[in-house]
């Protein structure tokens, strides 16, 4: 046999290993490691795995088959509740506000990025990422870029924890466009990735440095075509299509687990607002109990320089309202299919 026809053969019985050791759920295969997690699962938060067992899916409306995380052993966590975005729609506000909460653990560090970056650490370096609490604490994350997960990646969330509530809050879409768009600038100019540069690193650049960067990211030297560039671009408008994703959730996870937040109430009625998600998530008591006044009106990750989130020019506004109001339109119909009785700008009068 040559060397070629030789190598080939090895990688086909690879695949063939990889291929058995894919069993996805619903195959007869399936059982012996449902007996498995059915064990596993009762230890964190009841009888999870009786979902698979009543809907043989873990699905609401999909088809899909899920495959079976080949880690779901190393699994040590149960997660109660999911903030899956919308990016730069007050997500970091609401990590600190749930941090206050005495029966709820969160990472120390917003945005584990677990589910679309880091998945191949695996479950086990997931697991450990939640600080030890008692038997009666909830856990649960922010990361808002699962709001636009890709559908493999939510079943497997559901699979996981199919009883997870998710948490989702929405801002008027220019707002947290142009928001998005200056964050990103700061990072281009710095060379950074998303996420990496914060206002500390701004507040170590020297003075020469400093005046360089606030010039380089400064919005008012950019005109509207390189705004409305960047809008265009697959990540600004994607999460901008805020009932596209929501509805391929909704697809896994049944309306009374998903709650949508209107970003306004972190100004106009955040105690309200927090004694709602509580109550969404299921702890106990009021808000007033472990938030105080002024912990709920503290600003988190704005921009700390005033060039760098000056307000939306007038004819950039027109512009991108003309192109976000589709998704404005049709994110407003789905909140009222889910019965809410708010709604985000839908740019009528522009
Ligand atoms: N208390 C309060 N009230 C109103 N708005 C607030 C509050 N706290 C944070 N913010 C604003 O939320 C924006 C940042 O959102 P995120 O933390 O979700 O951003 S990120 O996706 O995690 O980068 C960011 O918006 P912009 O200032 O427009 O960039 C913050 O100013």
């Amino acid at each position: 046999m040559s060397d070629f026809s030789s190598l080939l053969g090895k990688l086909q019985n690879a695949a063939k290993e990889v291929n058995k050791s894919k069993q996805t759920v619903g195959e007869s295969t399936q059982d012996s490691g449902r007996s498995r997690a059915a064990k596993r699962t009762k230890r964190f938060h009841g009888d999870r795995s009786k979902i698979s067992d009543d809907n043989k899916l873990p699905l609401q409306n999909s088809t899909r088959k899920i495959t079976k995380p080949r880690d779901v052993d190393d699994l040590k966590v149960d997660i109660s509740f999911l903030c899956i975005g919308a990016q730069k729609a007050g997500t970091t506000w609401l990590h600190n506000m749930l941090r206050l909460h005495p029966q709820l653990s969160l990472p120390s560090q917003k945005e584990l990025h677990f589910f679309d970056w880091y998945r191949k650490r695996g479950l086990d370096w997931y697991s450990n990422q939640f600080p030890k609490c008692d038997e009666d604490c909830l856990l649960g994350e922010i990361t808002p870029c699962y709001a636009v997960l890709a559908e493999d990646k939510i079943a497997e969330i559901k699979y996981l924890f199919p009883k997870s509530k998710i948490i989702f809050l929405a801002r008027d879409l220019i707002e947290r466009t142009w928001s998005a768009i200056l964050m990103e600038l700061r990072n281009t100019v710095r060379g950074m990735e998303a996420g990496e540069f914060t206002n500390d690193h701004i507040a170590q650049m020297d003075k020469r440095e400093r005046e360089k960067f606030l010039r380089e990211a400064d919005p008012s030297n950019y005109d509207d075509n390189y705004f409305m560039e960047r809008l265009q671009h697959s990540t600004h408008r994607q999460r901008s299509d805020y009932a596209y994703f929501l509805r391929r959730w909704l697809r896994y996870f049944p309306k009374e687990q998903i709650l949508i937040i209107n970003y306004k109430d972190i100004s106009q009625r955040p105690r309200e607002m927090m004694d709602e998600v509580f109550s969404f998530i299921g702890v106990d008591g009021k808000s007033e109990n472990c938030i105080k006044d002024e912990q709920l009106e503290m600003r988190f990750n704005a921009a700390s320089e005033p060039q760098l989130r000056q307000q939306i020019r007038p004819s950039l506004r027109k512009k991108m309202a003309k192109y976000l109001k589709p998704m404005a339109n049709d994110f407003n119909t789905l909140l009222g299919e889910l019965g809410y009785d708010w709604k985000i700008d839908d740019y009528s009068s522009i």
